[in-house]
């Protein structure tokens, strides 16, 4: 396997040859319920019965409280864990005190992702991290076991992230992965708008390999989509989270490879999925095959080529029905043949979807080998293809750090892919971060007309947002308006002086605040929603408004509103002067 440094000269996880070397006997209920009891028993465990159980004494221990969240469960950040005094644990079986953990790296719904550096060899990768506790009363404990057997049946191809290790504590699971540095495919197609046709050929033609192999292990993955999909070292795709799969049986597997039709999976008839991604069949009789993944590929493709998914709406019901409905379009920029391929993968019928090999005889793919081969060639450089000006915001006058060529510039040093700036172009997905100090300024006058004296920008970037009467309403005025709720692309700007403003240029080009978000009003609540990580609300008791942001968790999000509300608060305590003139200047 191929030998790599990483950016910090320390070697990576994929240099190593090691088969996967687990601690099986946690992943079952009765085991993990056990190890649980005789954690809380302080002392009671046997650490002889059971290896990979810490030292009670080890600095390591992670000590089990009835008011353990999921965040004091982590290992201590960057530097804090110590090397243990004996290198690995009996049996070869690895344990917190190996690793030296450093950022988290990624947050789902049942882990924390962490990278993390094994002390002997300095190998880099990354350790999702499963709080026992919560894995069982969420009764997801068949779920760790088959993302850990699918990890297993996958892990000779290279489209895969590659399972090292798994080990426990008494109130964590550890899965040791490769670590991809470069962050999600998701954060290409934000920052670039949409991908060159031949870069949807590489990228597409990874993908198409990868699932055509997971296939043929009898693996599903069910939950196939940009978010992941991991950029490697030397920007090839991993796929990731196999939480959702469902592991074929051999009967199965070989009807499937005979005859080449979608299998289905007929025992699990639980939804899941990301909304936009899953297939008419799973959302019409909750069954899930082999051509389900495919519909996620068609997504995915079609996401690469326009930069958003093919179906969209401002919730999950409007999003089942486009996609029960097949209500899509494929902008007339999309060439014939990327046209003709979604259109025969976004096939409401599973058996007349393409199937993997189909695909891969497929215009679109011809020039594309679909051998060892594949995974040797330098991936193109990622480029975006013009603009979709329907979706361009009219923001004018910043400077463009979106468009380009990412592999040209350098790569992010790190899993945080550095974001662009609004630009009269910009799609309207695409989120940005802080600008330099020269483009502040440059902002700041742009933008002077929203301003207030002595204020300034501390943060502006494109959010969705909707908004609808708040719970305080008539609940059947509530109703109607939630089936028109639409969420739209709004131009937000959090100010040094702790304003929230919505903001438009008028037809004129002058910025204008369309609303100013009331971060003081009494009653205000600002939460999550459940099952959506990049989405929050903010309610008062006349007005709620749902957000959206691809790009940055919603708990920053509450953050920074629950900041702004201090801010304002001292804002209003020490400088009524300054509230007062902008009163008079919005007369004016
Ligand atoms: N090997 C890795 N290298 C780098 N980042 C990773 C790796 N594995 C996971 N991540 C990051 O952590 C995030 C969460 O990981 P993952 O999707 O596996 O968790 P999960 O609990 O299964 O999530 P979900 O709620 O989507 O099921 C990913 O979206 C990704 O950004």
């Amino acid at each position: 396997m191929r030998k790599s440094q990483n950016l910090k000269g320390n070697s990576t996880s994929e240099d190593t040859e090691t088969e996967l070397q687990d601690d099986s006997s946690f992943f079952s209920v009765e085991e993990l319920n056990r190890r649980l009891n005789a954690s809380s028993a302080l002392g009671s465990s046997d650490p002889k019965k059971s290896p990979t159980l810490l030292d009670p004494s080890s600095s390591n221990e992670l000590k089990v409280s009835p008011n353990t969240t999921k965040t004091n469960l982590l290992p201590k950040a960057a530097g804090a864990s110590r090397p243990s005094s004996r290198a690995t644990s009996p049996n070869n079986i690895k344990r917190v005190s190996d690793f030296s953990f450093g950022e988290i790296i990624g947050e789902g719904s049942y882990s924390t992702v962490l990278s993390a550096t094994e002390n002997n060899t300095k190998r880099e990768y990354a350790i999702k991290v499963l709080d026992k506790r919560h894995i069982i009363k969420e009764k997801k404990v068949k779920y760790v076991n088959i993302e850990k057997e699918a990890l297993y049946l996958i892990s000779k191809h290279p489209g895969f992230i590659r399972l090292f290790y798994t080990f426990q504590d008494t109130q964590s699971l550890y899965f040791v992965f490769s670590l991809a540095r470069n962050g999600e495919l998701l954060d290409y197609i934000y920052k670039l708008g949409k991908f060159n046709e031949a870069c949807v050929q590489y990228y597409g033609a990874l993908l198409l390999d990868s699932i055509d192999f997971m296939h043929k292990q009898g693996v599903i993955h069910r939950d196939l989509k940009p978010e992941n999909i991991l950029l490697d070292d030397n920007m090839r795709t991993k796929i990731i989270d196999f939480g959702s799969a469902k592991i074929q049986k051999t009967a199965e597997k070989s009807e499937q490879l005979s005859d080449d039709l979608p299998t289905s999976d007929n025992h699990s008839r639980s939804f899941v999925g990301t909304a936009r991604y899953v297939s008419p069949e799973v959302l019409n009789d909750k069954n899930a095959s082999t051509a389900s993944d495919v519909w996620a590929f068609g997504c995915i493709l079609f996401q690469m080529l326009t930069g958003k998914p093919p179906f969209v709406a401002g919730n999950e019901y409007l999003v089942f029905q486009k996609i029960l409905h097949l209500s899509y379009e494929i902008p007339i920029d999309v060439s014939e043949t990327a046209s003709d391929l979604i259109k025969k993968i976004l096939v409401l019928h599973p058996n007349e979807r393409l199937t993997t090999k189909e695909i891969r005889d497929h215009p679109f793919f011809s020039s594309m080998r679909f051998d060892k081969s594949l995974w040797e060639i330098p991936p193109p450089r990622l480029k975006p293809t013009g603009h979709t000006s329907t979706l361009s915001l009219s923001v004018p006058g910043f400077v463009s750090k979106s468009a380009g060529d990412i592999n040209e510039q350098t790569r992010p040093s790190t899993l945080s892919v550095s974001s662009a700036y609004p630009t009269p172009n910009t799609p309207v997905n695409t989120t940005f971060s802080l600008p330099s100090p020269l483009e502040y300024e440059e902002m700041n006058k742009r933008w002077h007309s929203v301003l207030l004296e002595d204020e300034k920008i501390s943060k502006i970037t494109v959010l969705n947002v909707s908004s609808m009467p708040g719970s305080g309403t008539h609940e059947a005025v509530r109703f109607f308006s939630s089936l028109f709720r639409k969420k739209r692309p709004r131009t937000f700007i959090l100010t040094t002086f702790g304003r929230c403003l919505l903001v438009a240029m008028n037809s004129a080009g002058r910025a204008t605040i369309k609303e100013e978000l009331p971060v003081k009003s009494v009653g205000l609540r600002v939460h999550g929603v459940k099952n959506s990580d990049h989405t929050w609300v903010m309610e008062t008791p006349t007005r709620s408004w749902s957000f959206e942001d691809p790009r940055e968790p919603a708990s920053t999000w509450i953050e920074l509103i629950n900041r702004a509300t201090s801010i304002t608060t001292a804002f209003e305590n020490h400088s009524v002067t300054s509230f007062s003139r902008s009163i008079a200047r919005s007369i004016s």
